[in-house]
């Protein structure tokens, strides 16, 4: 039977995947607290629902950045999508422009962005689909100009800059299953230089806020930060002119022990008092985690690993099964809170449950 639940989705891809690369989709840093804390965020989190709205008619559709989008939902940037499914990140680009919704491409995804831009036109060619672009500052200045200059001629929309990175991770499944290159025959294609050469992506600790008002200065697409968490860091987001958060605590897969996200968003949405649009990712898995984290100030969420689960138990059906799955959860959950669009949603609809998870 298809599966009916994006849990269902996981344990299907289980079952394909090779183990070590189950592994490395699957975990996170350290012991993993972070990687379970976003899933108990949300469960601590009960939805309070309102009755007799005359809520028969809905949408799930938003914009974002300018753009119309089917979904509050953004596939989050995720490396390697041909270890998934040979089709890789072109499966991903036709399921999301399929659905209307924005895909961010990972800087270490395995097929070239103007690739990937390429499927996803031809896929809705009447929609022109949305894809954002994620990068990592490298330290060769020149060399990250040259990545934002081929997002933008792909049509990218908006830059993700990923900022919990300043070292890797430690996946500690990783080590102990000496997973530490891509196999042969797969490569980071956008890091690729004119002669044919792969770089490798640097993780630098010496990046600052001078980085983003460089970047700031040459790119005039809007600039989302992934990764800030500190409501501190967000207020300096505002000063220094970006246009959106992603709180992110990388799906658990940087500092082992940051707080769940989702949990994060009122002192965050306090901070930024509108001026930014703030998405959210970290352990959205039901359309009520949705929900929850629009209600409680997102614009919209991002998900990581699902996308990854629908692409290796059924390629680009696997990924449209997965986006269909949470919008049709989304919806029912918008019919049952009394609202008929994520604009109606409140904090006043959510109520944390302690002891719950
Ligand atoms: C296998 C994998 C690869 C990832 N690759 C990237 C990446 O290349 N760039 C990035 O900014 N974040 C990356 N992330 C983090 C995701 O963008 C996102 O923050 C996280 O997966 C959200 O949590 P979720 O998987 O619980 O939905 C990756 C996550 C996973 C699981
Ligand atoms: C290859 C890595 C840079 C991708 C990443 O960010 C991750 O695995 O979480």
């Amino acid at each position: 039977m298809a599966p009916l639940t994006l849990a269902e989705f996981e344990a299907v891809a289980r079952e394909r995947l090779d183990p070590v690369h189950y592994d490395f989709f699957a975990g996170g840093a350290g012991d993993e607290t972070t990687l379970r804390a976003n899933r108990a965020g949300f469960a601590r989190l009960a939805l309070l629902p309102r009755v007799l709205r005359g809520n028969g008619t809905r949408t799930t559709a938003t914009t974002l950045f300018g753009r119309d989008t089917e979904l509050p939902v953004v596939i989050s940037p995720t490396a390697f999508h041909r270890l998934a499914h040979p089709d890789g990140e072109l499966a991903t680009a036709r399921a999301a422009a399929g659905a209307g919704v924005v895909l961010v491409v990972s800087m270490a995804a395995t097929t070239p962005v103007e690739q990937i831009a390429a499927a996803a036109r031809a896929a809705a060619p009447e929609r022109a689909p949305t894809l954002w672009f994620q990068l990592y500052v490298q330290p060769d200045l020149e060399f990250t100009e040259h990545l934002v200059r081929r997002a933008e001629s792909a049509g990218c929309t908006a830059l993700v800059v990923t900022v919990d990175s300043p070292v890797f991770g430690r996946r500690e499944r990783d080590h102990r299953n000496g997973f530490h290159d891509l196999p042969a025959g797969l490569c980071c294609e956008n890091l690729r230089e004119p002669g044919g050469a792969v770089r490798r992506i640097e993780m630098s600790a010496e990046l600052s806020w001078a980085h983003i008002d460089w970047l700031r200065q040459r790119t005039a697409l809007p600039i989302v930060l992934k990764g800030v968490l500190h409501p501190e860091d967000a207020l300096l987001a505002v000063e220094h002119g970006v246009d959106g958060l992603l709180v992110s605590n990388h799906g658990g897969r940087q500092l082992d022990t940051a707080p769940a996200t989702v949990e994060l968003l009122p002192e965050i949405a306090a901070a930024v008092a509108g001026r930014l649009p703030l998405l959210v990712d970290g352990g959205v898995r039901r359309g009520t985690d949705v929900v929850k984290a629009l209600a409680l100030g997102a614009s919209a969420v991002g998900v990581g690993r699902p996308v990854l689960w629908g692409l290796a138990a059924a390629g680009e059906r696997g990924v449209r099964e997965v986006l269909a799955l949470l919008r049709e959860e989304v919806d029912h959950t918008l019919a049952l809170c009394g609202a008929a669009s994520p604009r109606e949603l409140g904090p006043d609809l959510v109520r944390r449950q302690e002891g719950v998870c």
